[in-house]
């Protein structure tokens, strides 16, 4: 499993989106239906027709979100793309691209429909533009879709799979393909199987002649894409898919496959596991003569009622005990885990929250934890794999409680800073990534420039400079990188989404 060492937002975010509630993680859950398919049926295709872009002979395309240039395109017909990436528009951020949410969807789909846990893998990279016209199509002929699977990396007994697997949830709208759908359907869908979750139906139904897939059995004979592919190879590959158990391993791999498909310049992460303790929702900022610290440490929730302890040290000169400064947990919140986390053992999350009053003189260089099981364990230190949490700099900090206080109805909001001395910062930037619903593509990023903020008294040392945000037309930003360069040395703070959200 990837080993996380704090901070990396990559795997910070991939984690909470995959393991704690989140849009890729919940809206899928039980199947939900959509459109008289399901969410989960949109949310594979997507994924398919994303990656259809891949060429193996030159290590282009993939999973790289190019389908946000591409779901105009007659052969990605149909409302549940669109539907599908609006799911997701809040989703990425700096660090996490449309392609990774795309995947991680995937994986939660097929889950959500009762079908097997596929490991992930982030750090996939967003195309800027379109891809290849490479989706293959019903009315192409069997050679044609051989050559389009080969392209994309699968032989022909992996198409023949990877399309039963694909086409084990939803069906085929008869306002897309009033071709193909020629019988009229109340629901408007003639789904490829009797069941809605993700199960072997597609593959039994097929062998045992009960088929209603249009695909295979519909009217038209020219878009009998499915029964062209299923009997290629004289349905040996059907009939070893009539296992439920071969089916769910092969599918696994599969999907896993196809989602891993990326572009040769694209390294992935190792699979991501939920990490065992994460801090989160870290912020410092000065305030009435000392600085706040906020802190939180997710631990997977065990059934043991443990007290934690956080401790720090001093950045300059002496101010804690040898053995650190240290304070009791503030709050401790249960948090549920997702469905996906269920799967894998992980029943939820405690929060242990902490809220630190720092010497200002002194502040701080670094924490750490201390957990006891109170089990007649011996208590254990978290300490970032031995490396401690680092804070890096305390110059330029991100302040959530005077950004709060710009949230006055009618005003412009403001993403406010402290500046540390007295000196006069040059350059004062955020790098904000914003998400426009219904825009493509669907995160963009911006530059916003920081004034001195007079309204808000110099204090503590700090002064404090603010960038208005303008949420017209829906935008709303996700996550910010902001940097300063003060005493000709260049400053930087992190602020995902839900610091400013
Ligand atoms: C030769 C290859 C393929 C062809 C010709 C094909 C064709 C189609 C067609 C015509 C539809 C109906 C779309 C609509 O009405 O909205 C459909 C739906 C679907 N396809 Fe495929 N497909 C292929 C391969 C795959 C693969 C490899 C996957 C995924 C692994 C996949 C997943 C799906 C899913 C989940 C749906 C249902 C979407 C919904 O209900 O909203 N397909 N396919």
């Amino acid at each position: 499993a990837a080993v996380f060492n704090w901070p990396d937002p990559l795997l910070d975010g991939l984690d909470s989106q995959l393991y704690e509630p989140s849009s890729v993680s919940i809206i899928a859950v039980n199947c939900s239906e959509r459109d008289n398919s399901t969410v989960a049926a949109q949310w594979l295709r997507l994924a398919y027709h994303d990656m259809a872009t891949y060429n193996s002979t030159t290590g282009t395309g993939g999973l790289d979100a190019s389908i946000q240039f591409e779901f105009t395109r007659a052969q990605d017909v149909g409302r549940g793309m669109l539907e599908s990436l609006n799911d997701f528009f809040q989703s990425p951020n700096e660090y996490i691209g449309m392609a990774d949410v795309i995947g991680m969807a995937a994986i939660s789909a097929v889950v959500a429909c009762g079908g097997p846990v596929i490991p992930f893998r982030g750090g996939r990279i967003d195309a800027t533009e379109a891809g290849p016209a490479t989706v293959p199509e019903p009315q192409q002929d069997l050679a044609s879709h051989i050559a389009s699977f080969q392209a994309q990396g699968f032989n022909e007994t992996e198409m023949i799979a990877l399309v039963a697997c694909g086409h084990s949830l939803g069906g085929v709208r008869q306002v897309d393909f009033p071709l193909i759908v020629t019988d009229d359907v109340p629901t408007g869908i003639q789904t490829f199987a009797s069941t809605v979750g993700f199960d072997n139906r597609v593959v039994t139904e097929y062998l045992d002649g009960t088929t209603e897939n249009v695909l295979v059995v519909g009217s038209n004979i020219t878009t009998r894409s499915d029964f062209r592919i299923f009997s290629s190879d004289g349905n040996a590959t059907m009939q070893s898919l009539a296992s439920p158990e071969t089916f769910n391993k092969v599918c696994a791999d599969l999907i896993e496959r196809m989602v891993n498909t990326v572009p040769s310049t694209v390294t992935l992460t190792d699979i991501i596991e939920p990490l065992d303790f994460k801090v989160q929702d870290t912020s410092l900022y000065p305030q009435g003569g000392s600085l706040v610290f906020l802190a939180t440490l997710r631990i997977i929730e065990t059934g043991v009622n443990r007290t934690v302890t956080m401790f720090w040290k001093e950045r300059t000169g002496t101010f804690c005990p040898p053995a650190g400064c240290s304070i009791p947990v503030m709050q401790v919140l249960s948090e549920s885990s997702s469905l996906l986390a269920q799967l894998k053992g992980v029943a939820g999350f405690n929060r242990h929250s902490f809220n630190a009053s720092i010497d200002l003189a002194t502040s701080i260089s670094h924490f750490w934890f201390e957990v006891n099981n109170n089990d007649g364990s011996a208590p254990f230190i978290v300490n970032n794999n031995g490396a401690n949490y680092t804070i890096d700099q305390d110059v330029l900090v991100y302040d959530p409680q005077r950004t709060l206080a710009t949230f006055v109805p009618g005003s412009v909001e403001r993403l406010v800073v402290g500046i540390k001395g007295p000196s006069v910062p040059t350059n004062v930037t955020a790098l904000t990534t914003v998400a426009g619903n219904e825009t493509v593509p669907f995160t963009t990023k911006a530059i916003n420039t920081f004034e001195l903020d007079s309204s808000f008294t110099p204090t503590d040392g700090y002064t404090f400079y603010s960038s208005p945000f303008d949420f017209a037309g829906g935008v709303i930003p996700l996550s910010h990188t902001i940097r300063a360069t003060i005493n000709e040395t260049e400053y930087s703070v992190w602020v995902p989404g839900d610091g400013v959200l």
